[in-house]
C-alpha cells in the first residue's frame, strides 16, 4: 500500500535521512522508534506533504506522492498538542472534516455520534475545547481524523503529554480502534513500551537511518532499542523482592 525506498533528506549540509526504505500494508501500524533528533518528525513531513524529499520515490496505493499537495494526499497528521477549533464544541470539531465534503446532515449526525461513542466522548459532545482535559482533546483530535477515513494516519509522538496512565489508556483506545476500522499507521515515538505496545511493525530510526525489523523478537533482541536492558533492569528488582 505505502512504499518508501531510498528517501533521503538534506538539510544544506546536514544530512538527516539517509536512504530510508520500507513498505506498508493496510492496516498495518509501523512503530518507529527513535531518540531526539533521529530525524522522525522530517520524516513524517515528507510523507504528509509538508517537506519535500532529496531523493527516492514514495508511493501510496502505486500513485508517486511526490507531486500531490499535503490536502490531497488524503492523510492525517496527528502531533502531541492536539489541534482543535477553540470555539467549536467537540461535535463540531468532529463533523468538520464531513462538513467542508458536504456529506448529508443525517448522515454527519449519525457517524459523528458513534465515532464519538467509540471514543468515549458522547457526554461531552456539547463542551468546548477548554472545558475537557488533555487526554479528552486528544481523544476529539483522533476522531477528527478518523471521520474522514483517511489513507494514512501518521502519529508523531501523540501521547507524548498525557500522564502514564492516560497514555497508557490512549494506546488501547487507538490499538481498538485502528483495528476496528483498519486504519494504517505510521507512530513515531521514543518510547520503547509505546512502540511495542501498538505496532504491529517495528523500526528504529538512529541519525536519519532506518532498520525495519522482520519480528516484534528482532525488535526487542537489537541492543539499540535498549528493551533487553530494560528487561534486565526489572528481572533484577524481581530478584530483589523474592
Ligand atoms: N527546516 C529545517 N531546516 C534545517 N534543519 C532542520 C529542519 N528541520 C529539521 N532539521 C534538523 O534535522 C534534524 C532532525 O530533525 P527532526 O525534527 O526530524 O527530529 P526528531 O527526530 O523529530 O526530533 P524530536 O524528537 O526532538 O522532535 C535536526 O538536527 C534538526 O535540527
Amino acid at each position: 500500500m505505502l512504499t518508501v525506498a531510498n528517501l533521503s533528506k538534506q538539510f544544506g549540509e546536514q544530512s538527516v535521512l539517509r536512504d530510508v526504505s520500507f513498505s506498508l500494508e493496510q492496516g498495518e501500524v509501523l512503530a518507529v522508534l527513535g531518540r531526539s533528533g533521529c530525524g522522525k518528525t522530517t520524516l513524517l513531513k515528507i510523507l504528509a506533504g509538508l517537506e519535500m524529499p532529496t531523493a527516492g520515490t514514495l508511493l501510496l496505493h502505486g500513485q508517486d506522492l511526490r507531486p500531490v499537495p499535503p490536502n490531497e494526499r488524503q492523510m492525517v497528521y496527528l502531533y502531541q498538542e492536539p489541534l482543535l477549533f477553540p470555539h467549536l464544541t467537540v461535535f463540531e470539531n468532529v463533523a468538520f472534516g464531513l462538513r467542508i465534503r458536504n456529506v448529508a446532515k443525517a448522515e454527519i449526525n449519525q457517524q459523528v455520534q458513534e465515532l464519538l461513542a467509540e471514543l468515549d466522548l458522547w457526554e461531552h459532545a456539547q463542551k468546548a475545547p477548554h472545558q475537557l482535559s488533555g487526554g479528552q482533546r486528544q481523544r476529539v483530535s483522533f476522531g477528527r481524523a478518523l471521520i474522514i477515513r483517511p489513507r494514512l494516519l501518521l502519529l508523531d509522538e501523540p501521547f507524548g503529554n498525557l500522564d502514564a496512565q492516560t497514555r497508557a489508556d490512549m494506546q488501547q483506545l487507538f490499538l481498538r480502534v485502528s483495528r476496528q476500522h483498519q486504519i494504517t499507521s505510521l507512530f513515531v515515538t521514543h518510547d520503547s513500551r509505546e512502540a511495542l505496545t501498538v505496532g504491529t511493525r517495528f523500526a528504529y530510526l538512529d541519525q536519519g537511518q532506518l532498520t525495519s525489523f522482520a519480528s516484534v523478537g528482532e525488535f526487542v533482541q537489537d541492543a539499540r532499542t535498549a528493551i533487553r536492558s530494560e528487561l534486565a533492569f526489572w528481572e533484577n528488582i524481581q530478584q530483589k523482592l523474592e
